[in-house]
């Protein structure tokens, strides 16, 4: 009975200690990141060299000198002052043919973005180990990577005009400014020609393929069997629509009654007709492959292909009765 107690006091003591250290620990960092955050951060620098030169950039030379001995001697218009603070575009173009390219020379990273921005910049460009130099090349990244976005969106725009698949025939409109009455003509051929080119049929009356996805959801038995068959070949072949039999057509291994779905097939009931009591995969493919047969169908799987040798005795008797 002692030994119970002793251990109880001891464990809950124990426990806290461990999770003091824990919650300095966490604490610590979150504050060295608070810190440094400030300090890398342009505003306090930027006021600083504001606050010494609002207009004139002579004051932001003062800033530079340390890293820098070019900038100081160029710095002499207020130029670089307006740049920094304002726009880059408004400056560059007459600074970057006066005296300040031999600087833009010896600092060819920052001159693409922010011309002014460099005499600022370029101090911190070379002990951009500290975390003070940090902020302006985050800056010049987020401009620079603003250009590779625009690349990938135009590489993005190329396959969605490329052809897709339910299209039909695409018309040409890839290369051809100079073609541009050719690829017209193309365009009015193939416009013409889809429909004939797919040989969709006019469904009847309440067979669209709503109404079979609707049909589907409706938990009508539209595989014609109570429950999940093993069908061999001979099986397959015996049931292709004809004489009063159910159309059956296998694909990948599976067994679907197609039957009540020839009136709803878009290309026709001869056109599917066509792979009942056989293996539909080829045909199927074909003429259009994009079409995903096991939804399409998936109420009506018989079940699943097997060799004569294993048919099951049960499995004749039921299809006979179907018969
Ligand atoms: C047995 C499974 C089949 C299913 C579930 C099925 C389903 C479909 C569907 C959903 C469409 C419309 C496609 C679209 O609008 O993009 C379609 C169209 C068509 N199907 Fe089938 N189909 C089957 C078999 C066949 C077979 C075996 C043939 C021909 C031998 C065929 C010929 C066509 C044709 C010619 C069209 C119209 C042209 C087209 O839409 O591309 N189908 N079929």
């Amino acid at each position: 009975s002692l030994f119970l107690p002793q251990v109880d006091d001891k464990r809950p003591a124990s426990p806290p200690s461990n999770i003091t250290p824990a919650d300095d620990d966490t604490k610590e960092p979150t504050t060295v990141d608070n810190e440094r955050r400030p300090d890398t951060l342009v505003p306090p620098d930027v006021k600083s060299e504001t606050k010494s030169s609002p207009d004139t950039t002579p004051k932001a030379v003062a800033s530079d000198p340390p890293n820098g001995e070019p900038v100081p001697t160029f710095t002499l218009a207020g130029h670089e002052t307006s740049d920094d603070e304002d726009d880059e575009e408004d400056l560059p173009p007459p600074s970057f043919p006066a005296l300040n390219s031999a600087q833009r020379a010896s600092r060819p990273n920052v001159a693409l973005a922010h011309p002014s921005a460099p005499t600022l910049m370029a101090p911190p460009a070379k002990p951009t180990a500290t975390s003070s130099l940090m902020p302006p090349p985050s800056l010049k990244a987020s401009n620079l990577r603003a250009l590779p976005t625009n690349s990938q969106s135009s590489s993005l725009r190329i396959p969605t005009t490329g052809p897709l698949p339910n299209r039909g025939p695409v018309p040409n409109r890839n290369p051809s400014s100079s073609l541009g009455v050719a690829s017209f003509s193309s365009l009015s051929n193939s416009s013409i020609k889809p429909p004939n080119a797919r040989n969709k049929v006019q469904l009847t009356p309440g067979h669209s393929p709503l109404d079979w996805a609707n049909l589907q959801r409706s938990g009508t038995n539209l595989s014609g069997v109570s429950s999940l068959q093993r069908v061999t070949p001979s099986m397959l072949k015996h049931n292709n629509g004809r004489k009063g039999k159910p159309a059956w057509s296998s694909y990948q291994g599976k067994v679907y009654n197609i039957t009540p779905y020839l009136p709803f097939h878009p290309g026709g009931e001869g056109e599917l007709r066509r792979v009942a009591g056989k293996d539909g995969a080829k045909l199927f493919m074909e003429v259009h492959p994009w079409v995903n047969w096991d939804n399409m169908l998936g109420e009506c799987v018989v079940g699943v292909m097997v060799s004569e040798e294993q048919a099951p005795a049960n499995v004749t008797s039921s299809l006979e009765e179907m018969d």
